[in-house]
């Protein structure tokens, strides 16, 4: 549990105020006891020696101590005229005892040194206080003593009841002193300080509102003090506050200017990436190109070839392949120039283009010789009508600048899995197809199946 500052100050100062009124109480008493005491002793004394004094006016008379008359009467009427008092007597010079106010009598304090003429001597003993007071007749001539008692429990009682009294009246004192020390210590440290922690709770760092009325606040003493240090403190918190707010958004603003710069640099490179696509697009077009006629390469069709035969294998579907080679090409060259040449191969492979089917792929295979892949079916009569269509093409006269040209080709026919496998197999009976065609002066030629190595189609028969 922790205790508030004011309250542990009120506390301290508190239990240091009850020490001091209890010291001041000790030291008060102590100082009323004393006074009390010789207070009661000097009115034993003066009863003593009122006594006394009567005993020696009779022992002046020439009486004897057995010749005065109604002393005892006089011993008791000292003590009723103090109640302090609780006994008086008369002893003569040795010791007897002459007269007594009350039964019981004062003990003759044997041993004890008794006083000289002029002079009292208080004796304390168990039972209280004893003055003892000398009678004297003429000078020096000690033919008695008067003593009066006084009852510890009575003494006592009498010394008590004024301290009593001021310890009393002391701790009335003090708890008023109490009521106000706390008036005056709320006043001027218990409610400052509540506010400055109601003030502190309340602070938002850097309001600039908050430190005007911090710096605002009046007081001079050591609240001012923390307040002011509070309005510096806030002021630093706001000049902080400032500082960070203008390095973020100096940050800000060089991360803004990056990212502008890093989605520059992407979209370059984004427009980089897409060049080189296109030219990869390119290259691959060119390397799957045939530069002359725009139409599939040997690169091409090479790969394209296998991959269709895998098709065909897994499907058990025939695949049919026609290569054709023109007839009569190199003398076009010799004659006319390879740009004539050039431009026969352009004219002819749109033409063989435009007698494919969609599914067929034409592709150059070098020089005058082309392919053809097509899908067959299980008779040849579609290919056997490509064939026709492709020699319909070459019966027509290529125009080229000013001349006329003809050309004639030669075409081999093989089909997949009838005339070989694998695509060296296929390529292979197709090419000598072809040469067969061309060694029959042209047209077209079905590789012969395994079974039966007799051409079964001749383009020649029916042509
Ligand atoms: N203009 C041109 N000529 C080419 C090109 N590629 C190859 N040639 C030529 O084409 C000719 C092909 O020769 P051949 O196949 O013997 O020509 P052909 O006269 O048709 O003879 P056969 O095929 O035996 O009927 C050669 O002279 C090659 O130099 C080309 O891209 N352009």
């Amino acid at each position: 549990m922790t205790i508030s500052l004011p309250l542990r100050i009120n506390l301290i100062s508190l239990v240091f105020a009850a020490l001091v009124a209890t010291v001041l109480t000790v030291i008060g008493g102590a100082f009323i006891y004393q006074q009390q005491r010789q207070n009661a002793i000097a009115r034993a004394q003066i009863a003593s020696d009122e006594l006394a004094s009567r005993a020696e006016r009779l022992l002046g008379m020439q009486l004897r101590y057995e010749d005065f008359l109604g002393f005892d009467e006089q011993c008791s009427a000292v003590i009723r005229n103090d109640p302090l008092l609780s006994e008086s007597a008369l002893f003569n010079e040795r010791g007897i005892q002459q007269y007594r106010s009350n039964a019981g009598g004062i003990a003759w304090p044997i041993g004890e040194s008794l006083p000289e003429p002029g002079s009292t001597r208080t004796l304390t003993t168990h039972n209280g206080v004893i003055v003892v007071h000398p009678v004297v007749l003429g000078k020096d001539n000690v033919r008695g003593y008067t003593i009066v008692a006084i009852n510890s429990e009575t003494l006592l009682r009498e010394t008590f009841r004024p301290i009593g009294w001021l310890v009393l009246s002391g701790m009335a004192l003090f708890i008023v002193g109490l009521v106000i020390q706390q008036g005056i210590f709320w006043r001027a440290v218990g409610r400052p300080l509540a506010r400055l922690v109601r003030t502190a709770d309340e602070l938002r760092p850097g309001d600039p509102a908050q430190i005007v009325a911090l710096q605002q606040l009046t007081e001079k003493d050591d609240i001012g003090r923390v307040y002011a240090a509070l309005a510096r403190l806030m002021q630093r918190l706001a000049d902080a506050r400032n500082e960070l707010v203008a390095q973020n958004t100096q940050l800000e603003a060089a991360v803004r200017e990056r990212t502008d710069q890093l989605e520059k640099a992407n979209a370059e490179l984004a427009l980089d990436i897409e060049r080189r696509k296109e030219l990869e697009d390119e290259l691959r077009t060119l390397a799957s190109t045939d530069s002359l006629t725009g139409l599939a390469n040997r690169s091409f069709i090479m790969p394209y070839l296998e991959r269709r035969l895998e098709q065909a294998r897994r499907n058990y579907s025939p695949l049919g392949v026609v290569i054709l080679d023109f007839d009569g090409f190199k003398n076009i060259n010799d004659t006319y120039g390879h740009a004539v040449g050039d431009q026969a191969l352009q004219i002819m492979g749109r033409r063989i283009e435009q007698v494919c089917r969609q599914s067929d792929v034409l592709a150059r295979l070098g020089g005058d010789e082309f392919l053809i892949a097509f899908e067959a079916f299980l008779d040849d009569t579609q290919a056997e009508a490509l064939c026709r269509r492709i020699i319909m093409l070459f019966e027509q006269p290529l125009q080229i600048n000013s001349l006329s040209l003809k050309l004639g080709v030669s075409i081999g026919v093989a089909m997949f899995p009838r005339n070989g496998s694998d695509l060296v197999a296929l390529l292979t009976a197709a090419d000598r197809a072809m040469y067969q065609a061309k060694s029959e002066g042209g047209g077209f030629h079905f590789a012969p199946t395994s079974h039966t190595l007799t051409p079964h189609v001749s383009n020649q028969a029916s042509l």
